[in-house]
């Protein structure tokens, strides 16, 4: 089993926890907005990382990033399999033509 759906695994397990022994019980016992605050949280810090940070910084910050998302995405019931499928379903097509096709007269968003 890879390392996402691995985590993704000991999230499940960990949620029900003991707030006071676990950082995800933690934070499913804050609840989705405070799941959502600290997700948008790491991104901002990845965001940082990645135009003042060094290499070593951006993976931490990144690393934090997915741990949280997975949090978020466990807390709503959308599995990293149904992400991957999404993504699978995309795959092969370019963002570009994608989004000509929502919007085929070019009109800015
Ligand atoms: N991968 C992670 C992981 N990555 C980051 N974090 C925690 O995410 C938090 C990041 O928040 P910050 O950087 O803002 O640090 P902070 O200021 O201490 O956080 P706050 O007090 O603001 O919430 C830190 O407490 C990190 O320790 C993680 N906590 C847990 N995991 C995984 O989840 C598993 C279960 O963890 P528990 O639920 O704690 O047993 C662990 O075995 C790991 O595999």
């Amino acid at each position: 089993m890879d390392t996402l759906s691995r985590l993704e695994q000991t999230i499940a397990a960990r949620r029900d926890a003991s707030p006071n022994t676990s950082y995800v019980a933690k934070l499913q016992a804050a609840g989705l907005p405070q799941i959502a605050q600290k997700l948008g949280e790491e991104a901002t810090e990845t965001v940082i990382a990645a135009l003042s940070g060094s290499r070593e910084e951006l993976t931490r910050e990144a690393a934090d990033l997915l741990f949280h998302l997975l949090v978020l995405l466990g807390a709503k019931d959308v599995t990293l399999a149904d992400v991957l499928a999404e993504l699978d379903r995309r795959e092969g097509v370019s963002g570009l033509d994608e989004k000509a096709a929502r919007n085929p007269q070019g009109i800015a968003e």
